[in-house]
């Protein structure tokens, strides 16, 4: 069943056109539609393209197109990634390779000089102009800008698009065009309390961990945290076709699952623990096998770097949380589940995070959530507490032995005897191909290019803002209907 389509491109001025499929429309324009969940391609490969142009001059896949809703409440969102040699233009400026640029209603694609027009449609675009306003929000912080295109909601926090003013100080004149954009989430702070998301983000610089660009509270307590725009969705949305929850590959999976493993190497040896990694806060840079994959939704994240070093509080998302986050301890059948809670001294460190990766490589390689049992949480975390894995399910039958032990060295109730990410790593899994894995990661998910040193952000220097993130369980979506639930607190 093809995706809801997003948006539209309408052929203005393509010459050899043979087009082999999507819905083409009318006497000499044709209309294709850019549908969530699948990528258009435009090019000259008969077998891959849906829109194929036969001219030399344009590539096998000259480019692609896709599109991205995180749920009804946001904006669809309409991306282009050239992949081209002689280049793509997007209102008569050339497209960096491999970069993807979010596209606005009416603008013109043109594959190469000549190659071919294209005029981008959205006219379902769903922007509440008076959304700033009514949340009480910013349009300019320094040079940023906030536009009310809402990429995604959570529990804390708001996700909208963001850009850069490129208007020259002294002419006033602005620049041509400049196409890049940025996500910024906001956050309402208790006055006066810390802000540990932005705190940890701005010590960070991983290829697989989100940029942050900027932070600004303003005086209504509204931290704005300005940061790289992740175009691809997330991996919760990836994996949702139809109904269900979908598998991917075990060479998808396990390329996912070294970019996860890197990300969490490198917070754990600085002391971070993510505390609630989860399909949803996954974000793909375009919805693809092999693509980069970057963490993000460190708002539950734990510095353990300077003070003690190990956590007692109960959060994280029940499906994804290791069972010795407080689960194991005799709470009268859960009746302060939403609640914060201390509960075993032992308390726990950072293998929560190996945990949840466990029940994420489960579901990527069967489609499957480990413990889901009926879908209360109830049954979650008693079944989590079991720790009782099904091999037998007909789905793992395709599955190498090697990546079943991978996932119950993750999912092993005993912490001592759970692997942590630097062991993980060395897992016959990965390090069988690691040598692969290291040339995919740096010539195609980084396209070559190194990975940054590990600096701490400047910016961290300069935060003032204050604010302590309320303690809570976290409730979240349930795998057969797929809706992402929102935890109220
Ligand atoms: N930098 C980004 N680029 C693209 N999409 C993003 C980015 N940050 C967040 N999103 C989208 O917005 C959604 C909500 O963001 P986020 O998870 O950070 O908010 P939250 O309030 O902390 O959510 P949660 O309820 O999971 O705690 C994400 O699931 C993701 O789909």
């Amino acid at each position: 069943m093809p995706g809801t389509a997003l948006g539209y491109l309408e052929t203005i001025d393509v010459v050899d056109l043979d087009s082999n499929g999507d819905s083409g429309v009318g006497g000499y324009s044709k209309l294709l539609a850019i549908r969530k969940h699948s990528i258009l391609k435009l090019g000259r490969n008969g077998k891959e393209c849906d829109l194929v142009v036969e001219d030399p001059a344009i590539s096998s896949i000259h480019c692609i197109f896709w599109a991205v809703l995180f749920d009804e409440e946001s904006t669809p969102m309409c991306y282009i990634k050239d992949c081209s040699l002689n280049g793509t233009y997007l209102n008569g400026l050339m497209l960096k390779k491999n970069t993807t640029y979010l596209l606005q209603d009416g603008d013109i694609v043109e594959l190469c000089r000549g190659g071919g027009k294209f005029k981008f449609i959205n006219e379902s675009q769903r922007i509440n102009n008076k959304l700033l306003q009514q949340l009480g929000f910013e349009d300019k912080v320094e040079q940023w800008r906030v536009t009310p295109k809402v990429i995604g909601n959570g529990t804390f926090g708001h996700v909208l698009i963001a850009y850069k003013d490129s208007r020259d100080e002294n002419t006033n004149n602005r620049d041509k065009w400049s196409p890049e954009n940025y996500a910024v989430k906001i956050i309402k702070l208790k006055p006066n309390k810390l802000d540990k998301e932005a705190k940890i983000l701005l010590k960070l610089n991983h290829p697989n961990i989100i940029k942050v660009h900027h932070t600004y509270c303003d005086l209504r307590d509204n931290l704005y945290i300005f940061q790289d725009l992740i175009p691809g969705g997330d991996l919760f949305s990836y994996l949702a076709k139809s109904d269900c929850l979908t598998s991917v590959s075990e060479t998808e999976s396990l390329i996912i699952v070294y970019q996860i493993l890197n990300a969490l190497k490198y917070l754990h040896d600085r002391g971070i623990v993510h505390r609630d990694l989860k399909l949803d806060n996954i974000l793909l840079c375009s919805p693809e096998p092999c693509t980069r994959i970057v963490l993000a939704d460190f708002g539950i994240a734990k510095d353990l770097s300077t003070a003690k070093t190990r956590m007692h509080t109960v959060v994280g998302t029940p499906e994804y949380c290791a069972p010795e986050v407080g689960f194991r301890a005799s709470r009268k059948a859960y009746q302060s589940f939403s609640r914060a809670a201390t509960l075993e001294q032992k308390g726990y460190d950072s293998k929560c995070d190996l945990w949840s990766l466990g029940v994420i490589t489960h579901i990527m390689l069967t489609g499957i959530s480990p413990f889901y049992g009926d879908g209360t949480e109830r049954s979650i975390i008693q079944n989590a507490k079991v720790g009782k894995l099904n091999f037998n399910a007909k789905q793992w039958d395709v599955v190498a032995d090697t990546a079943k032990d991978f996932v119950r060295k993750l999912l092993e109730v005993d912490v001592n005897k759970r692997l942590d990410s630097n062991r993980s790593l060395k897992h016959p899994w990965i390090s069988k191909h690691h040598e692969q894995l290291k040339k995919i990661y740096s010539k195609k998910i980084l396209n070559g290019v190194e990975p940054e040193e590990s600096e701490p952000n400047e910016l961290e220097k300069k935060s003032e803002w204050k604010r302590k993130l309320p303690k809570c369980i976290m409730l979240d979506q349930t795998i057969p209907n797929k809706k992402r639930q929102r935890t109220n607190i």
